[in-house]
């Protein structure tokens, strides 16, 4: 062995030791700074703190709370800290201290606070994946600008003219991966790729073809980064997820650009509803300028290719389980779907007029989302110290109300665990306001319910329509990781009705 090597081994050894040393160092100043903080900040607020444990430092109550999530069990969890603390607590949550608040007057406080008190700010691990100029991240004149560009594409009067479109990738999909098929289905994987092709057509206008195969697993992938530990390695999911982003911008900007030129050369004749991206590409402003910045645009799109892929297929999963273990539910469903099937050819598409008639189903869906709210929590931070119920929300702190926890309350959904669509019929008595906020309230109310309206109705039109089903495990459990994932992708045996009500004009 040569003195190289020796002197290199030496370096490498005290690289080592400085390194561990520093590791310990961080985490010792941590775990004393931590605990001053929190004291400082109870003698800063004389108390006016709400009650609760921040539990130990950085990690506080994350780790049951994620438990929680995992065994379904967080209506529980909030359950028991809400008779212990009353409907205002404090926690130490995913890195940061934490007001916990309860009850619909606490969701219309949060939900339309006006974004001087409360930011909608995401961790910078999240807005690393989905881009810091999307949607969710901007606030003020900026976020009414670009959801005043997103609703003018998702609002019923454009999306009515797009039904057929979306009922014609419903039944391309079912007579590819439905139709026939004798073995097991994994519902829940089908469905999601449904969702992603519904969203990639109708947003982007990426039809089927080679293009949108190569952009399914890179969204995949940032999908499953926005739900991991943010360590950027080799090989974590974290680091795949911001490499399929690098991939997939320049993918984005190259179709942006492809639809830039094609509204240019038909500047007069163009449909600016054509898609999502060409709709946000032709909104101007008064001088003729673009609204929205290229930058924003893709940010945008990637944030709602997220907000609504998932969501969606969570709700149609649960209502395919529901369907097959609900005889009562199922046949009310068959016939108020006949219903619109028999005056219809057995080939015409769905059309705008038959998703309003299918009231039933979407009381059933409503109170699916009741029950299993695909979006349970809802994050906010405190832009400066904000009094609320008489204690006080530190400036920085974070605010959250569970959806799901609101929608288990006995005094607002009587018998909450009992799944009873009747609540939602026209006469039945209505709770009060922010009750009910599956799709969240205020300005930044859900902009896609229109659009997730369509494709839950047209789809579940299309699976009574064409098949029966059971399921091949009774009670398949699932964990949330947050969005509920069954343990099999919830597995089912299809057989079809007839043969010929898939058939549609390609
Ligand atoms: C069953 C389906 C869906 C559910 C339950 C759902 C639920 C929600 C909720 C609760 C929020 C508000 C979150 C908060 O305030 O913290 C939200 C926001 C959002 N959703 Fe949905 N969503 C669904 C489908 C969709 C679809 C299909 C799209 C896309 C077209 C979409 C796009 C968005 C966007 C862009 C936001 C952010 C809005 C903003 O910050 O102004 N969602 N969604």
């Amino acid at each position: 062995m040569s003195y190289i090597h020796i002197y290199k081994g030496f370096l490498f050894e005290c690289f080592v030791f400085l390194t561990m040393g520093l590791m310990i160092f961080t985490l010792l100043l941590v775990l004393i700074l931590i605990p001053l903080f929190i004291f400082f900040q109870h003698k800063k607020y004389n108390d006016q703190l709400p009650p609760g444990s921040l539990g130990p430092p950085f990690i506080g109550q994350s780790l049951s709370l994620l438990k929680a999530l995992k065994t379904d069990r967080i209506e529980k969890w909030f359950q028991e800290r809400i008779t212990n603390h009353g409907p205002v607590w404090k926690a130490s949550l995913f890195g940061y201290p934490t007001v916990v608040l309860h009850g619909p007057t606490a969701n219309k406080f949060i939900y339309t606070c006006d974004g001087s008190l409360l930011s909608n700010t995401q961790p910078p691990s999240v807005s690393k994946i989905l881009g810091s100029k999307n949607i969710m991240e901007l606030s003020g004149n900026d976020h009414k600008r670009v959801r005043v560009a997103l609703v003018s594409f998702l609002k019923p009067e454009v999306l009515k003219q797009y039904v057929a479109k979306v009922d014609e990738e419903i039944r391309h999909h079912l007579q590819t991966n439905w139709h026939g098929k004798h073995e097991a289905l994994q519902v829940q994987p089908l469905i999601k790729t449904l969702t992603f092709n519904i969203i990639c057509s109708l947003l982007f206008g990426i039809e089927r073809g080679p293009r949108r195969e190569k952009f399914l697993p890179l969204f995949k992938d940032m999908m499953a980064g926005l739900l991991s530990i943010p360590i950027t390695l080799p090989f974590t999911r974290y680091k795949r997820a911001i490499t399929a982003r690098m991939k997939l911008v320049p993918m984005l900007l190259h179709l942006l650009h492809e639809k830039r030129d094609g509204l240019m050369e038909k500047t007069q004749q163009g449909n600016p509803h054509k898609d999502l991206i060409t709709s946000m590409l032709s909104i101007r402003n008064d001088d003729g300028s673009t609204m929205m910045s290229e930058e924003e645009i893709i940010d945008s799109i990637i944030a709602v290719m997220m907000a609504g892929y998932d969501t969606t297929s969570v709700l149609l999963t649960f209502l395919v389980r529901l369907l097959a273990n609900d005889k009562s539910i199922y046949s009310n469903i068959v016939r108020e779907q006949q219903e619109i099937a028999t005056i219809k050819a057995s080939n015409e598409a769905l059309r705008w007029e038959d998703l309003t008639k299918m009231r039933y189903t979407w009381r059933v869906a409503t109170e699916m989302m009741r029950i299993n709210t695909p979006v349970p929590l809802s994050f906010r931070r405190a832009k400066q110290d904000i009094e609320y119920g008489g204690f006080i929300i530190p400036k920085g702190w974070q605010v959250l109300l569970s959806a799901s926890m609101t929608h288990m309350d006995h005094s607002l959904f009587p018998n909450p665990t009992m799944f009873d669509p009747t609540r939602f019929e026209k006469h039945a008595p209505s709770p009060p306001p922010f009750s009910y906020v599956a799709f969240g309230g205020g300005p930044r109310m859900c902009p896609g319910i229109e659009l997730a309206r369509m494709e839950t109705l047209a789809m579940i039109h299309r699976l009574v329509t064409t098949f029966t089903w059971e399921l091949l495990e009774k009670d398949e459990s699932f964990k949330r990781v947050p969005m509920p994932e069954f343990d099999q992708g919830l597995l089912v045996r299809v057989k079809p009705l007839k043969q010929t009500v898939l058939s549609y004009e390609a």
